[in-house]
């Protein structure tokens, strides 16, 4: 289980929050602490979590590429999305209100989003994440960075067309309240409005892969495999798919 040294967050002043200061202070702030004699600490628990932030446009492919990147290398999917659309399910206190802005392809308050992610992420055994669909907006990411403390190593984004985008989700077929095409709409411009800061700023810090996210799933998966087999974090667990290994590099 993760858990934040929640003393050392006053150390970091907003001025000091250069990527690199915040990235070593985020670092440190994951590592794990022995609260009591009883409770043990593994070691692979002291590193930092290697976190991944995969991001593309509605009906981009996400959730299908995390599927082939959790089968290959054992990252653990957090789908901001479906942990939203689980308080919908369990109508939890937030559950109405997540129902009407997801219906109306609004974003849902970044406090609300982030404290789903981090306490997925607190008690989770795994060190290695893939957050699909997340940070959504400058003010997301600026609020996973203030909560969680952490930084991601890798970023993903999806590039596909708006024509290819619309079809694609209007053929989902999962029963989602915003799988039409007045939702959709609405999605598309919050996407070029809001989720495109967060392209750039991360284009910008060098963390960002972008993949052309048209055609064959296997080979929009053939980018994204050298992307993770270049991480020695996540070649220990690398489970070898003689289907997707194929072309490797
Ligand atoms: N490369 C692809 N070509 C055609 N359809 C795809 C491709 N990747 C995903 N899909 C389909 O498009 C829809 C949206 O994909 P999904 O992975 O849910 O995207 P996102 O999570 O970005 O919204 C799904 O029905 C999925 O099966
Ligand atoms: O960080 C997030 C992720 C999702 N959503 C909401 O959940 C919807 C569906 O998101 P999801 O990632 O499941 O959609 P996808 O891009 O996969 O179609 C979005 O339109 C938003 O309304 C949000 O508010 N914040
Ligand atoms: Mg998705």
């Amino acid at each position: 289980m993760w858990r934040r040294v929640t003393l050392l967050s006053p150390m970091i002043s907003s001025s000091s929050r250069s990527q690199a200061a915040f990235g070593l202070t985020a670092r440190k702030s994951f590592a794990t602490e022995i609260i009591n004699s009883e409770e043990r600490v593994s070691p692979s628990k002291e590193k930092a979590p290697f976190i991944t932030f995969v991001l593309g446009g509605p009906g981009s492919g996400k959730g299908t590429q995390c599927e082939r990147i959790v089968e290959t290398f054992g990252l653990t999917h957090l789908s901001a999305g479906d942990l939203l659309r689980r308080e919908i399910a369990l109508n939890t206190k937030n559950g109405a209100t997540i129902l009407n802005l997801i219906k109306d392809g609004k974003i849902v308050p970044s406090e609300v989003t982030v404290k789903l992610l981090q306490k997925e992420l607190e008690s989770s055994d795994s060190s290695k994440f893939l957050i699909d669909g997340f940070p959504r907006t400058e003010e997301n990411r600026v609020a996973f960075e203030r909560i969680v403390r952490a930084d991601p190593d890798v970023v993903l984004f999806f590039d596909c067309p708006e024509e290819e985008m619309v079809k694609r989700v209007l053929n989902r077929n999962q029963g989602r309240v915003d799988d039409n095409i007045t939702t959709m709409r609405k999605r598309l411009k919050i996407f070029e409005a809001l989720n495109r800061p967060v392209i750039e700023y991360y284009k910008n810090k060098g963390k960002l892969y972008t993949i052309n996210a048209v055609g064959d799933v296997d080979d929009i998966f053939q980018q994204v495999l050298p992307i993770f087999s270049s991480f020695e974090q996540l070649k220990e667990s690398r489970n070898v798919n003689p289907k997707t290994s194929l072309v490797e590099n």
